[in-house]
């Protein structure tokens, strides 16, 4: 478990994190969202104590990181995959840390199989591609056994095949029951892999909720509705106050009815349907509706007006 209250960061006049509270639970994949610059990396330094707050704490398994007895054995993290010696092998690396942390030997070896390190481990880690160094740093972060983990933008630069096993891995750990923070800007990345969401912008919390209610909160529900009468249908509709848009594949897209009753509507005038399906945004465009206020910089659309 790790629990934060009013954990804040000021840089100078810069405030990176800003009063957050949050608590991440175990037995469950927390997805820590943010745009560029909001304040998610500064925030797991400080849960790990590398990183002093300006004000607030936050605690792991009730007490600040700096006073755990044995920090491996309680929290594993992933934060910069590449924050390894390159002349040695993956390990080498991980008998180091196992001996100076006091963890048994054994444990290098069950690492290096949950990450399919084994055939390579004995390679220097220098020659290794990004998606091994990645791995590499998992295996880093598990070495400990520990309840916590957490990991920063673990799928950046891997391939459609390391993000499946990322995401899968996320998942068995969070089934084992540990504590699992997993931050990343891509929205439908955490879809598949989150249970619950902390999304920050510009350090500051803007929402704390299932990914389901997530969806449900910040998703304008509109209906997507195929008839032979489209004509028809659009001026029923905007009759009763809905607003009818045609889609390019010859559907209409329906707006501010609920779908019952455009159904019911449908019926009424003896307009015949074809399809009438509920139509819900995606992660990301819920994502990017909630914090478009919050991104740090804005990219010029292409050919948009400026
Ligand atoms: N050491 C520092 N000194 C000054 N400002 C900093 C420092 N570290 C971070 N910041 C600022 O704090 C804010 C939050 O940065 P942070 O790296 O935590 O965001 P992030 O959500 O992890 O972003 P990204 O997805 O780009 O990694 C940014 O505006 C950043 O410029």
């Amino acid at each position: 478990m790790i629990e934060a209250v009013g954990l804040t960061k000021r840089y100078g006049e810069r405030v990176a994190v800003d009063r957050l509270s949050f608590t991440v639970r175990p037995g469950q994949v927390t997805g820590f969202l943010g745009p560029n610059g909001a304040g998610k990396s500064t925030t797991m330094r400080m849960i790990l104590g590398l990183d002093a707050p300006t004000a607030g704490r936050v605690t792991v398994n009730g007490r600040p990181f700096v006073t755990l007895d044995n920090p491996m054995r309680e929290v594993g993290a992933l934060l910069d995959a590449k924050a390894i010696h390159g002349g040695r092998s993956a390990y080498h690396h991980l008998l180091c840390l196992a001996q100076s942390n006091n963890l048994p030997r054994r444990r290098v070896d069950e690492v290096l199989d949950v990450v399919g390190l084994t055939a390579v481990a004995r390679k220097r880690s220098k020659g290794f591609s990004l998606g091994m160094g990645q791995r590499l740093g998992i295996a880093t972060a598990l070495l400990g056994d520990p309840k916590v983990l957490m990991f920063d933008e673990p799928v950046n630069g891997l391939d459609p095949e390391g993000i499946l096993w990322i995401r899968n891995l996320m998942r068995s750990l969070a089934a084992e029951g540990r504590t699992v923070l997993v931050s990343s800007h891509l929205m439908s990345e955490m879809e598949h892999t989150a249970d619950h969401l902390l999304v920050i912008g510009r350090g500051r919390m803007i929402a704390d909720c299932t990914v389901r209610e997530f969806i449900d909160r910040n998703s304008a529900l509109a209906v997507r509705a195929r008839t032979p009468e489209p004509e028809r249908l659009t001026a029923v509709v905007t009759a009763a106050g809905g607003k009818a848009v045609h889609e390019p594949d010859g559907a209409l897209l329906i707006t501010e009815l609920p779908l019952p009753r455009v159904g019911d509507l449908a019926f009424d005038h003896g307009i015949r349907l074809h399809e009438l399906a509920p139509l819900q945004a995606s992660l990301e465009q819920a994502f990017m509706e909630l914090t478009k206020d919050s991104v740090e910089y804005h990219a010029a659309i292409p050919g948009e007006q400026q």
